[in-house]
């Protein structure tokens, strides 16, 4: 059990997490140390596209990893509302339980039982596999409630599916239908209720509104954000699409082959990417909201994470690379970021940055710049 004090506004704190799949074919290295840190009823975005590490990332944390899943380093350290129950040592008061946080990632059985639904709660990325398509949306709700407090009775617990049903906007009469008699919002919503039943700390959204259409997802992130005005959750909002967490998160990190390369508010990241390639997932993808830029596909895809190139593994897709970058891997450094807020966590790994290798950090333009002549180059190459 690890020991902390002060800052009751840290809900999670993930230092140097390693994971890896022993495939039979190599080793992939899906998470590679990564450290951040979450603060009560925080929306954090993780981005990233397909492959980039961000799920491993999210179920190590709520140790829903199965082999052949290794994790090889790291701790992530949960400061929960009841850490005395979790510890299994009691506390004289509050204040001492709240800076006693776990180390879920060497938590026992009996702490993870405690940890999940209670604390911890995920939504899976398919609405439909979430759900058991031979119970009411109702029962399913109870089922939890069932297993997880015992000592509600039966009224009570009937209760609190209407509340909940209420909460996510479905109404009453739909906790007697099944699944299948739902369409995909609704089914959306039955799985967010679900997962707010115990009244977690932290929900882990895994892309929750891929399978939807655009103006249902808009309705379910709205709704995700009204809960949590009202509910005070943090959440770790998982999406390879940009654009939707520009809308919902407050911090976003940005993931390129199992590791963070940036890290800031919604504010820095779309009004002022740092790293080539957050500019770059920012471009590829339609956004309602910041200001009006090129669209840009980035050139090539993901490395093997059985073989990530030395250095950056962004380098190989770089338009910016240069002779420093596939010597060393850029640490997250720092930067001085436009809103105050995240002054503190704002952060880039990419040696453009780094006054020993370049005394002027990149502005947009240029990283802009250098994008427009590689499309250019590949435009050619296609042509010819
Ligand atoms: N069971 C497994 N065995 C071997 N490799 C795996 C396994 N599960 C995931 N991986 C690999 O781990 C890496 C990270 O996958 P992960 O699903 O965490 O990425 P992701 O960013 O969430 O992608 P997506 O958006 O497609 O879910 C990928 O290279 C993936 O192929």
């Amino acid at each position: 059990m690890a020991h902390d004090t002060g800052d009751t506004t840290k809900l999670l704190d993930v230092q140097h997490l390693c994971v890896d799949y022993e495939a039979e074919n190599g080793t992939v290295h899906a998470v590679n140390d990564v450290s951040f840190t979450l603060r009560r009823g925080e929306i954090l975005g993780l981005a990233g596209e397909s492959g980039s590490g961000k799920s491993t990332l999210a179920y190590a944390i709520a140790r829903l990893l199965r082999p052949p899943a290794i994790i090889t380093q790291g701790k992530a350290l949960y400061y929960s509302r009841s850490a005395t129950e979790l510890a299994g040592t009691p506390q004289k008061n509050q204040q001492q339980s709240t800076t006693m946080p776990l180390d879920v990632l060497h938590a026992s059985a009996k702490q993870l039982q405690q940890l999940r639904w209670n604390e911890i709660s995920v939504v899976f990325q398919s609405a439909m596999n979430a759900l058991n398509p031979v119970l009411t949306i109702g029962d399913q709700i109870i089922d939890v409630l069932h297993t997880h407090r015992p000592a509600m009775d039966k009224r009570a617990r009937r209760q609190r599916v209407n509340e909940l049903l209420d909460l996510v906007g479905i109404s009453a009469d739909r906790q007697y239908s099944y699944p299948h008699e739902l369409s995909g919002g609704m089914r959306q919503r039955a799985i967010i209720a679900i997962a707010l039943a115990l009244n977690p700390e932290l929900i882990i959204l895994d892309e929750p509104t891929t399978a939807l259409d655009v103006v249902v997802q808009r309705e379910i992130l709205t709704e995700i954000l009204h809960l949590r005005t009202q509910l005070n959750f943090a959440v770790i909002f998982i999406t390879h699409d940009l654009s939707l967490l520009l809308e919902v998160a407050d911090s976003i990190s940005i993931m390129y082959a199992g590791r963070i390369v940036e890290t800031g508010s919604r504010r820095d990241i779309y009004r002022h990417p740092r790293h080539p390639y957050s500019y770059g997932l920012l471009n590829a993808f339609p956004s309602l909201i910041g200001p009006k830029r090129k669209m840009y596909s980035i050139p090539g895809s993901p490395p093997d994470l059985r073989n990530i190139p030395s250095g950056c593994a962004f380098r190989t897709r770089c338009p910016l690379a240069f002779t420093a970058c596939p010597q060393h891997i850029p640490a997250l450094r720092p930067y001085q970021a436009e809103e105050k807020e995240t002054q503190e966590t704002a952060a880039v790994a990419c040696h453009l940055y780094d006054p020993a290798y370049r005394e002027q950090a990149p502005d947009i333009k240029e990283i802009e710049q250098a994008y427009e002549t590689l499309t250019e180059k590949q435009r050619q190459r296609r042509r010819s």
